[in-house]
């Protein structure tokens, strides 16, 4: 479909019926400080009038702050609702994750399908979605136009989510990336920027580039082309249900696996990603084809890369043709389970674009544990 609009218009999706079960209901949780703060408002103009033309019985819990969405999904009834739908950046479907993972029943709570609408500054589940679901890349308006077409004419599908654990016990639970380095410098520092929208990534890549910082650390990965069975020490799984078990990875105070691959080096740039889309127009892994492929997509990039280089990056990762340019001293490559292990605790560290303490964390991904809705290609 490569219709756009910025206006709602039932008849420019004639021939595409309306797939939301009619008894469905969705409950919007919705940011209304989220990107240039207008997603109430779009809601109420573009969103609305799609879910009633469509029959679904929705319910609209505007946000008053943050951890709220958290709570609520942790401690709500869920079979209230069929479909989570989710109108913000991507901050606020971390959170809702994050909370679905918190509750006792965390195994079918994280099944519970969600929809993504965007209406936030940092968008890139939408935008990877809107990937997956066969359409051109775009954004603003027509993103969420997008979007909410996908809500009423998609279907769940599994959703890849990395499980990260920062020290014992602490995990959180990922649905995009972990940054370190200049991107997640860039997606932080520009916070000032807000008021632009999405043009604030592009001000912060220029005035970071100009800066540019090293930071030292040891970066530890089991590569996808390794057993996917195989458990961190050669044993079964562990079997209690009450938590997510991360067979692949070892407590983080001991060494990785002796079948895990180490890099010690000045990094300016690691990115462990696991959709499509870093932002609206950050096409970085663009051999992701669906939400639940089951790999996390690593690139660093150590001191050695230049500035030119890394401006020819990020320019060509707009249009995600950034691996073909075979920049030197960048490394891509698929992988199942990672670990950064910082020198200095200064630098920021971001997980699904919101800052963490720069320390060492480590990850393996869970292939398919959470839905979304989305489009798979051939369905339609
Ligand atoms: N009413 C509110 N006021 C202030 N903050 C809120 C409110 N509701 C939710 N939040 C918080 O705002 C954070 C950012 O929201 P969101 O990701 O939706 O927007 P964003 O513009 O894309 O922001 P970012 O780029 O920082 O991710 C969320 O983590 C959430 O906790």
């Amino acid at each position: 479909m490569d219709q756009q609009t910025d206006m709602y218009n039932p008849t420019l999706f004639s021939g595409h019926p309306y797939l939301v079960p009619q008894s469905d209901r969705v409950l919007v949780l919705l940011n209304p400080r989220g990107g240039t703060g207008k997603a109430l408002a779009l809601f109420e103009t573009h969103i609305m009038p799609m879910l009633t033309e469509a029959n679904a019985r929705f319910t609209l819990l505007v946000t008053e702050r943050p951890n709220q969405a958290y709570e609520v999904v942790r401690d709500q009834d869920l079979s209230n609702w069929d479909v989570i739908a989710v109108m913000s950046g991507d901050g606020l479907i971390f959170e809702v994750i994050n909370g679905l993972m918190a509750r006792p029943d965390w195994a079918d709570a994280i099944k519970k399908p969600l929809s993504v609408l965007p209406g936030g500054s940092g968008n890139a589940l939408a935008a990877s979605i809107n990937y997956y679901s066969g359409h051109q890349q775009v954004t603003g308006n027509k993103l969420l136009m997008n979007c909410a077409f996908i809500l009423c004419k998609g279907q769940p599908l599994p959703l890849d989510i990395v499980s990260l654990t920062t020290s014992p016990g602490k995990r959180k639970f990922s649905f995009l990336s972990l940054a370190w380095g200049l991107i997640s410098d860039v997606d932080i520092e520009s916070e000032k920027y807000r008021f632009m929208g999405y043009a604030r990534f592009s001000i912060g890549t220029f005035v970071r580039l100009t800066a540019l910082r090293t930071y030292s650390g040891r970066l530890s990965f089991l590569p996808a082309s390794s057993s996917a069975s195989e458990t961190a020490n050669g044993s079964s799984p562990p079997t209690d249900s009450t938590v997510l078990q991360d067979q692949l990875l070892v407590p983080l105070d001991q060494p990785v696996p002796s079948h895990w691959q180490v890099v010690e080096d000045q990094f300016v740039l690691v990115l462990a990603l696991y959709q499509s889309h870093l932002g609206a127009e950050h096409f970085a892994a663009p051999m992701i084809k669906g939400p639940g492929e089951g790999n996390i997509h690593l690139y660093y990039a150590t001191s050695r890369i230049s500035r030119t280089s890394l401006i020819k990056l990020f320019m060509a990762m707009e249009k995600g043709t950034h691996l073909e340019q075979n920049i030197p001293h960048l490394t891509h490559l698929p992988v199942l389970a990672f670990r950064i292990e910082p020198h200095e605790s200064t630098g920021i560290m971001t997980v699904d674009g919101e800052v963490i303490q720069c320390s060492p964390i480590q990850g393996q991904i869970h292939r398919g544990l959470g839905r979304v809705i989305s489009i798979a290609q051939g369905s339609n």
